[in-house]
């Protein structure tokens, strides 16, 4: 058991709280807020008990100039003002005098969103590599350290696990809920269990299948993680989002599957990454050298409902295609409906873009539970020790 936010005195400390505002964001908005309302609960807590809220999160991955332009957390603040009805004070810098400042000036009850944390990666990957100093300067900032950051607890990164090295660190609300919730489903999992994995981050993502394969009957793939496991069995996927380093454990997990791992017999693919492309349904053994699968077909759609049929469990990480444009949206669609339609099932969706396809596609309200977390609930499930779960203080035994 991990203390809570009920085991640590509040009233006018400086409470550092980690929230994971990694949300969709295309020119500069916020698509989908589901994780930033999913943080309101512990905030709220924190300012009624009289304590200052310092939030910190990161977005996205900051590689150049142009991602710290793309990523700053400054929409973040306003729409997390506009969902509390309150002022969010927001720091453009991630260290230094006036974030220092902005800190020594706050009352109990107001917030600050202090920058992306990993703008401190352009130099050196500080956040992303828990950099000893940085850990330890951000925890001098505070009293106290919530993590509440769910989604980020498969990270062993400086504002997760660096700050707890050095402050009295409890859970959020959020992490609990995920915990409680996720924990209970998968501890033992009703089958047929079916597990599904799309999305983009194949690097990421491709290690917890030999460890599903153990636990899950059957492991559907789309997204553009399947456009791997295609070439590894060999077929062309012209220009398709394709990450080689891959493809040798796409193979050797092809071989350990003994059919437990199903793969699109056709996609949908486009000339361009444009929702106004031309594109067209072919056989994954005639995807042109010109372009690429943005989704899954229609016969592969028919071929997951089948495979969904009679599922007591299903845990699903990564959308089937790229569903932020209409023409690619048919296979997470399809996927949703047939989840709609299992009865007694518990069915959970995790992921910062799978989440918001199951809100934006209108399919919200028919999962089991919604996780904040999509590699996290992943890694979580294979049984594996969340680095920044780990480093919250221990509750003492009763
Ligand atoms: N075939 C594909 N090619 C390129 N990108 C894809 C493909 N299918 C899905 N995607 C993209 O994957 C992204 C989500 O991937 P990921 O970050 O792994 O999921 P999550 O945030 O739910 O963990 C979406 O933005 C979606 O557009
Ligand atoms: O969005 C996240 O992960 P997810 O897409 O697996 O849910 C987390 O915020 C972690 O982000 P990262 O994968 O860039 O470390």
């Amino acid at each position: 058991m991990k203390k809570t936010l009920e085991d640590v005195e509040l009233k006018g400390k400086k409470v550092l709280i980690r929230a994971d505002f990694n949300v969709p964001m295309k020119s500069g908005k916020i698509t989908d807020d589901t994780r930033i309302k999913a943080a309101v609960k512990t905030i709220s807590y924190v300012l009624a008990k009289g304590g200052k809220v310092i939030l910190f999160s990161h977005l996205g991955r900051i590689k150049t100039k142009e991602d710290k332009r793309e990523y700053s957390l400054a929409p973040v603040a306003d729409r997390l003002s506009d969902i509390m009805g309150k002022e969010v004070l927001f720091s453009d810098k991630t260290r230094g005098k006036d974030l220092e400042e902005g800190i020594a000036d706050l009352k109990n009850g107001e917030i600050l969103l202090v920058q992306n944390t990993r703008y401190e990666d352009l130099h050196g990957s500080k956040e992303s590599k828990n950099d000893p100093d940085l850990g330890k300067y951000w925890a001098s900032l505070g009293d106290v350290f919530v993590n509440d950051a769910f989604g980020t607890a498969h990270r062993e990164h400086a504002s997760n696990v660096g700050i707890s090295e050095h402050l009295p660190t409890v859970s959020g609300f959020l992490m609990q809920k995920e915990i409680e919730f996720i924990g209970g489903a998968v501890d033992h999992p009703k089958s047929p269990f079916v597990a599904i994995l799309g999305g983009a981050k194949v690097s990421d993502k491709i290690n917890v299948i030999d460890n599903l394969l153990t636990k899950a009957d059957k492991i559907l793939i789309g997204g553009g993680m399947a456009n791997t496991f295609l070439k590894a069995q060999g077929h062309a996927i012209g220009t398709s989002l394709i990450e080689e380093d891959n493809i040798k454990i796409a193979e050797e997990l092809l071989q350990k599957a003994d059919g437990k791992l199903v793969l699109p017999v056709d996609v949908v693919a486009a000339a361009e990454f444009s929702n106004d492309a031309d594109h067209r349904i072919v056989s994954v053994d005639e995807i042109p050298d010109d372009m690429m699968a943005l989704d899954i077909g229609t016969e592969t759609v028919k071929l997951y409902e089948d495979t969904l049929k009679g599922a007591k469990t299903v845990v699903w990480n990564g959308p089937m295609g790229v569903f932020e444009m209409s023409n690619f949206a048919q296979g997470t669609v399809g996927v949703c409906q047939a989840i709609a339609d299992l009865e007694d099932a518990v069915t959970i969706i995790g992921g910062g873009d799978s989440a918001s396809a199951a809100q934006v596609l209108g399919f919200a309200d028919k999962f089991s539970h919604i996780s904040t977390g999509g590699g996290a609930s992943l890694e979580y499930l294979e049984g594996k020790e969340l680095p920044g779960l780990k480093a919250i203080d221990n509750a003492e035994e009763e």
